[in-house]
């Protein structure tokens, strides 16, 4: 795609649509738009523009297609697959600017919410009513639920609650024609034709903008219980995950973290947590409700399948800190694996009873490519984000034969009936290996579809496929 840069002329009509305070084109205050939180890549944006309306999203869609200029939607830039970078630099439209919730709709258990709001914002704005908007990614203290809903984010407790699928009942989108639509109505379900809400979520910012966001929301678990169970293999924590739904139960969340993953979060947050020798992984499990007796039922009935998968010890919490403080370790750790050393994410998910020919067969790839990894993740999901570590590995190998044990961790991924990406997207970095999983007949429908939303290619060229 051959686009055109933006000149004096096509500046001054941007200013005169939002402003200029609300205008960025030096290369230093556009550093924090340069990169998000995959590796280490950066790419600058000609002109950063933050619009406040959906009018002025429309007015500068308009005029990028019309002069074709790439766009580059933004949210908070906590992606994990560089979906967020401007790799074609023009116009990154970040939307820091909307970040209201307009509406919690109490009658209906729904919510308005632009996609500027920091998720946490909103689940405590929720929380307040006593409702509840479950969908809750590690970084829910800093990305936008319009990201969110660009990546099909999920967290730890899609296992019970779903993915952010389950709750957008309706968007407001701006197409990259300036046209402004509604996808679909306030309502919980939806019989009327080909789903756009469904489509536009997980599509990465490639079809549309949203400028508001429905929600649907559900009442307040009252009660929750949470154990840490330890196992000396990573093979059994998680063989033992598809058990625990065998034996009836759903929880709430359902995590697997590796030691040295634990080791790292206790290295860079300074958590104090007794790791005892002989242990190599653990389940985090939480079940939630409203009915006591039905969560202790549920915590024996778990019991009874660690112990018969050789789980060493369960650590129940007792309190409120000490429930915050195991979850602190979960959250923390991609950032602390991202601090301590280079590393590549994959984010494989498969049906959950694969998850120990999965786990094995990472380690495996690995130890025949000469790399260590650090897996952690949403076991209940069959969701393993796998951290491949740089420590150990020449610089040549890392840059040239890295690239064959992740499409052989991709190959396994998908021959246990997988596929790439569970909740952090195809972006810009794992759309090379897209065709281990999907044929010609796939990239010929997403070409078509993205082809009526966006004549010209604007709009996050480079992504997906
Ligand atoms: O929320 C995030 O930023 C992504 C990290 C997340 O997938 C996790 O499970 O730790
Ligand atoms: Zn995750």
């Amino acid at each position: 795609m051959n686009f055109n840069k933006i000149t004096e002329s096509i500046l001054s009509s941007i200013i005169t649509i939002v402003g200029d305070k609300n205008v960025l084109s030096s290369a230093n205050s556009m550093e924090n738009y340069s990169h998000d939180e995959t590796e280490d890549l950066v790419y600058y944006p000609d002109v950063v523009v933050k619009p406040g309306t959906a009018a002025e999203v429309s007015q500068l869609m308009k005029l990028c297609n019309d002069n074709l200029i790439p766009i580059t939607p933004r949210g908070a830039g906590t992606g994990l697959a560089g979906g967020a970078l401007a790799v074609n630099g023009g116009m990154m439209i970040s939307m820091e600017r909307f970040n209201q919730i307009l509406h919690i709709d109490e009658q209906n258990l729904q919510a308005t919410v632009e996609p500027g709001v920091i998720t946490e914002v909103f689940m405590a704005a929720v929380a307040e009513k006593g409702l509840l908007y479950p969908v809750d990614p590690a970084s829910k203290g800093s990305c936008f639920i319009g990201g969110n809903v660009a990546n099909c984010s999920g967290g730890p407790r899609v296992v019970k609650y779903g993915t952010i699928r389950e709750y957008v009942l309706n968007l407001e989108v701006v197409l990259p024609t300036g046209e402004i639509i509604w996808t679909g109505a306030n309502t919980l379900k939806y019989a009327s034709g080909y789903n756009i809400t469904q489509l536009m979520i997980g599509s990465e910012g490639t079809l549309g903008i949203v400028t508001k966001i429905v929600t649907k929301l559900i009442p307040r678990p009252t009660l929750d219980a949470l154990m840490l169970a330890s196992f000396s293999s990573n093979e059994d924590a998680c063989a033992a995950v598809s058990a625990i739904f065998r034996a009836g139960v759903i929880p709430s969340s359902l995590e697997f973290m590796e030691r040295k993953g634990i080791e790292w979060v206790i290295e860079h947050d300074g958590i104090s947590f007794e790791l005892k020798d002989g242990i190599e992984a653990f389940l985090l499990i939480e079940v939630d409700g409203t009915n006591p007796d039905v969560i202790f039922a549920d915590c024996e009935k778990i019991n009874e399948v660690l112990e018969s998968y050789n789980c060493k010890d369960v650590l129940f919490a007792d309190t409120a800190t000490q429930k915050e403080e195991i979850w602190r370790i979960r959250r923390t750790m991609a950032v602390s694996v991202k601090s301590n050393s280079v590393y590549k994410e994959e984010d494989t998910v498969v049906p959950r009873a694969a998850l120990p020919k999965l786990i094995n067969g990472i380690k495996e790839i690995g130890s025949r490519y000469g790399f260590s990894s650090v897996c952690y993740g949403h076991a209940g999901d069959g969701n393993l984000h796998v951290n491949i570590i740089k420590a150990g590995m020449s610089d040549e190998d890392w840059n040239n034969k890295l690239k064959d044990g992740i499409t052989e961790i991709f190959e396994l991924t998908v021959s246990l009936g997988g596929t790439l990406s569970g909740e952090h997207g195809i972006g810009l970095v794992q759309k090379n290996f897209m065709p281990l999983k999907y044929t010609t007949t796939h990239f010929n429908i997403w070409k078509g579809i993205k082809a009526v939303f966006d004549p010209n290619g604007i709009l996050n060229p480079g992504k997906i496929f």
